[in-house]
């Protein structure tokens, strides 16, 4: 892989310096967009209005004359209004707790989402490194936390358990004829905050503004949505305000009716879903049930390993060591959920095709804790996906490593090369822990705190730096600063979120018209990511690459997809793009051919057809 990796590397940083970055308008004179309302209808639409900036002539076309302030604004000054109040807001709340300036920036995204969604695009898009994490976690965190409390107006859809039998209809319910990217929810794991109801839809919203951040998704197209099949949340059920149904939650064959009937009412309108935030025993029984039927793939579980998989073979390459040695790196894993054993298997899938090719055998290189510590093979009960890692008693193992270890005495016994944690636990990479992780077999020793939001990361890079050394390396799921070590040199804080490959899979697979998302498909997009990093980088401990540049990296990411897709005969083509054209693209016209279908945020001249 790594001769593929260095090669599309190469092409790829040639694309960026040849031609036009996708992030910008493709073409100068917007076509127009035809609207069948009038009026007030028209600004009280957020897809059509554009608020001050309507010219005159449209206010004349559209019965908008008198109803707006005289003076029309560009949209370049409306830009600018609203970044100076944000600014200002930021101002003003300096010294508040963290969390009441948090929501106050969401609430003012939120208004100008709800209100102008062209302005609210384009700021998001020019500003997608701050903002991020306000429509993005961990503030989304807050907001799902809160939702009920927060609810102002509706946005995507909510389906119940007691709308069984209903949802074939309601799916018509939705105003907008196409719809090319679901993210849909049923609320029972929100980040690392447990259940959350009907509270969780705020993680499809946010999913999906970066769907059209980083992917160009046409807004018009996203569609959010929460099966609400209960809670079991105590204090949510006890909470009067609480917008969702009071219930303990569906199990077993109840639940898989109702979210069954929901997967044949929206496939019956639209193709493509992305699962996001099930619990662990649902996360993988969707999958396995839907995958090769429907158009989706279940991002905690698949986008989660890709963006993994490109940091551990990041690390391998930061301690100046072929690529092929990733098959003999040591990896303790912190949680063995849906991300956790995601994470494994891919990674465990890439040593195995990386042995292959050399004709070597491997070893089981993971160890694995949860709740209970290092899972063997003495554990009662356990999941079939998680006993492919369980540690036996064989040659290869290390003694005294018994079942239920301590996450530490793993650690010290094991001296890994990797330490990632997908537990959902804040802290658990503690001073004692992190000081054994010194003891690494790697030169580069290398901590993953990917859980979410950050109160939930399982240490900070500053803990890292500071214990484990100024060669470490780190990467979490929620944004951290970079740390300064002294000497003008700087301890990187990586980003790892799966929001660097799920905008790009979504891409990939709408534009290739894929009937499903095979695995050659996510692992193409996680080699994509993997290669957007120099060398130069890589020894510096950057892993990843800026926020700022999810628009150029979503577009390769979609392409690599694409031409994968291609690959194995599962593009059928998308609009008046058949399978044959896109077999023909060279990489670069593939690439340009996904940047050019990215939508991008400017105001259409609006004709009215009523
Ligand atoms: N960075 C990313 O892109 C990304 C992607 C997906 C999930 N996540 C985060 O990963 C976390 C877990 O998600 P999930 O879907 O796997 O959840 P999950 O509930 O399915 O799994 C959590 C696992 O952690 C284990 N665990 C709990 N306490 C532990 C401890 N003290 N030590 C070791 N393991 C412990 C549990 O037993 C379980 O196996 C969440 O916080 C989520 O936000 C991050
Ligand atoms: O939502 C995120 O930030 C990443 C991931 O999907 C998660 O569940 O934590
Ligand atoms: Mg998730």
């Amino acid at each position: 892989m790594w001769r593929s990796v260095a090669r599309r590397s190469s092409q790829v940083r040639r694309l960026l310096s040849t031609s036009a970055p996708p992030a910008g308008p493709l073409a100068t004179v917007p076509a127009p967009c035809i609207v069948q309302k009038r009026g007030n209808d028209i600004l009280n639409d957020p897809w059509y209005n554009k608020d001050t900036a309507f010219p005159l002539t449209e206010r004349d076309r559209l019965g908008l004359r008198g109803l707006l302030p005289p003076r029309v604004m560009s949209f370049e000054q409306q830009y600018e209004r609203f970044i100076n109040s944000y600014r200002s807001l930021e101002k003003n709340t300096r010294g508040e707790p963290d969390s009441i300036v948090a929501l106050a920036k969401w609430r003012i995204l939120n208004r100008l989402h709800d209100r102008n969604e062209t302005l609210y695009f384009r700021v998001l898009i020019d500003n997608i490194k701050d903002l991020a994490p306000v429509i993005y976690t961990p503030t989304v965190g807050l907001v799902c936390e809160n939702y009920s409390g927060l609810f102002r107006r509706p946005r995507g859809m909510y389906f119940t358990a007691k709308d069984k039998g209903e949802m074939m209809s309601m799916i018509y319910n939705w105003p907008q004829e196409k719809v090319d990217m679901i993210v849909v929810t049923d609320g029972s794991r929100i980040l690392g905050l447990g259940d959350l109801g009907v509270q969780g839809i705020g993680i499809p919203i946010g999913k999906l503004d970066l769907y059209v951040a980083a992917a160009g998704i046409n807004p018009q197209k996203v569609l959010p949505v929460i099966i609400d099949v209960g809670t079991n949340n105590e204090k949510l059920l006890e909470d009067n305000l609480y917008l969702g149904l009071r219930q303990p939650r569906l199990e077993g064959e109840e639940y898989m009716a109702v979210v069954d009937e929901f997967m044949e009412a929206v496939h019956a309108r639209w193709p493509q879903a992305v699962f996001e935030d099930f619990q662990m025993k649902w996360a993988f029984e969707t999958l396995e049930r839907y995958r090769n039927r429907f158009c989706m793939f279940n991002d905690d579980v698949q986008g989660t390993a890709g963006v993994a998989l490109a940091g551990l073979l990041g690390a391998v390459r930061a301690q100046g060591r072929p690529l092929h040695d990733f098959t003999s790196q040591k990896i303790v894993v912190a949680g063995a959920g849906s991300a956790g054993i995601g994470v494994l298997s891919m990674a465990k899938q890439e040593m195995s095709r990386m042995l292959a090719k050399t004709g070597e055998e491997g070893h089981n290189q993971f160890w694995v804790l949860d709740k209970n510590g290092l899972i063997t093979k003495d554990r009662k009960d356990l999941d079939p996906a998680v006993a492919n890692f369980a540690r036996g008693h064989g040659p290869n193992e290390i003694p005294d490593l018994h079942e239920g270890a301590s996450l530490v005495e793993v650690v010290r016994k094991v001296k890994p090369h990797v330490l990632l944690g997908l537990s959902g636990v804040g802290g658990i990479f503690n001073e004692e822990v992190l000081k054994a992780m010194k003891e690494s077999d790697s030169p580069r020793p290398a901590i993953f705190a990917m859980s979410n939001p950050t109160t939930k990361a399982e240490c900070t890079p500053e803990d890292v730096f500071k214990h484990v050394g100024e060669n470490a390396i780190f990467a979490s799921g929620s944004p951290f600063s970079n740390v300064s070590l002294g000497n003008g040199k700087t301890g990187y804080a990586n980003q790892a979120n799966n929001m660097y490959l799920f905008p790009g899979i979504g891409l990939g697979a709408l534009l290739s018209g894929a009937r499903h998302i095979s695995d050659d498909m996510l692992q193409a997009g996680a080699e994509c990511l993997a290669s957007y990093i120099t060398d130069d980088e890589i020894q510096k401990g950057i892993l990843f690459p800026e926020v700022s540049s999810i628009r150029h990296i979503t577009a390769r990411v979609g392409a690599a997809v694409v031409r994968a897709a291609v690959a194995e005969d599962l593009a059928e083509g998308c609009r008046t793009v058949g399978p044959k054209e896109l077999g023909s693209m060279s990489e670069s016209q593939t690439v340009e051919y996904v940047a050019r279908n990215m939508w991008y945020p400017i105001y259409s001249p609006l004709v009215n057809n009523k």
